[in-house]
């Protein structure tokens, strides 16, 4: 069946941050098209009859955990490629996988990448617009002395780059610590939408980062525009390349948020040929990455000050992608 690609389409995802038990009840009024549990315990992903469902270690306890929530006005089908589960409804694709613990990661990375990708493609969502990355011991070296990050890197961009992806197709992303479980993805792409890559002028872009952060660089756009949102990368304390205020999580705090201020503001997006510009205050589903569980008052206090009290903000307690990296920060703005 032919589908006549829209310009865009007329309506958006809805998208939550819920209690777990809140998650539950959705889907008897809203067709789930994918629900991300961070919770206590790693689970390889499933269709279940609530839709594609993937669970991430990434809560201490139960009261720090709860399911990310993507849903449709259309309905959706369901199903599942090599381990990758899937569910579209005409014009988004929702898909996640997980790559079991191990002791080298590129390989297997590239290949649930390109099996990711793959699918993408042959359903006929070929455009990219978030992914989300959680590697285990994210920091730890693997069996040859690379750290799992830049070992993830390194199959991510081995992948993007058997598919042959552009510069413009970079989607936004996060690559964050996990408490366990080998890595945890999930991507959402679209049909006809066209994802507006943006980059941040006080930062390079991360896909030409220099070689000392890891023998490929980390294949991402600090956001993308879509649907009339800008989805917001994990944005972390970091100008040029190099990562800033080592060991001091109030001014990594604040330079975070002032990078994403930056990033969806009017100057910006202007200069990305986008009209609507935007302030910390339009963020929603904010996730606020925090390395020491000490550090979350503090990080709170910032940041409640910075966003809407309307806005569903969540606090994890989990390792960032470099070492000296203490908070990282994420949204989409409305
Ligand atoms: C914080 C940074 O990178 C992190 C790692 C990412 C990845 O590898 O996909 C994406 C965004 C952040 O979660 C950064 O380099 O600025």
């Amino acid at each position: 069946m032919t589908q006549t690609p829209l310009k865009e389409a007329g309506y958006t995802l809805g998208a939550t941050l819920a209690d777990l038990d809140v998650a539950d009840t959705i889907g008897a009024r809203e067709n789930v098209l994918g629900r991300i549990d961070y919770t206590t315990a790693a689970a390889d992903p499933v269709v279940s009859a609530g839709g594609p469902r993937l669970a991430l270690h990434m809560a201490r306890d139960r009261g720090e955990a709860f399911s990310e929530v993507w849903t449709s006005p259309h309905e959706v089908t369901a199903g599942e490629h090599d381990g990758v589960v899937y569910a579209h409804d005409g014009e988004f694709l929702f898909l996640a996988g997980r790559i079991p613990e191990s002791g080298s990661y590129a390989t297997a990375t590239e290949k649930a990448y390109l099996t990711a990708l793959g699918l993408v493609r042959e359903l006929g969502y070929p455009r990219c617009y978030r992914m989300w990355n959680f590697v285990g011991r994210i920091n730890q070296d693997n069996a040859e002395g690379l750290e799992n990050y830049r070992d993830f890197c390194l199959g991510r961009a081995d992948a993007f780059a058997h598919m042959r992806f552009n510069e413009t197709e970079i989607p936004a992303a996060t690559g964050i610590g996990s408490h366990g479980g080998g890595i945890g993805f999930y991507f959402l792409t679209s049909r006809s939408g066209e994802p507006i890559a943006i980059e941040n002028p006080q930062q390079w872009a991360a896909y030409h980062y220099p070689q000392r952060y890891g023998p490929k660089a980390p294949k991402f756009a600090r956001a993308t525009r879509l649907g009339g949102r800008v989805y917001v990368s994990g944005t972390a304390s970091i100008t040029g390349h190099e990562s800033r205020h080592a060991g001091d999580v109030v001014r990594q705090t604040h330079l975070s948020l002032e990078n994403i201020a930056r990033v969806i503001g009017a100057g910006n997006l202007y200069e990305h040929g986008i009209g609507d510009g935007y302030f910390l205050s339009d963020l929603d589903q904010i996730k606020v990455y925090v390395r020491h569980a000490e550090h979350i008052p503090a990080v709170r206090a910032i940041c409640t000050r910075a966003f809407s009290p309307a806005a569903e903000v969540r606090y994890l307690n989990v390792d960032v992608c470099r070492s000296d990296l203490l908070v990282e920060i994420e949204g989409i703005a409305y």
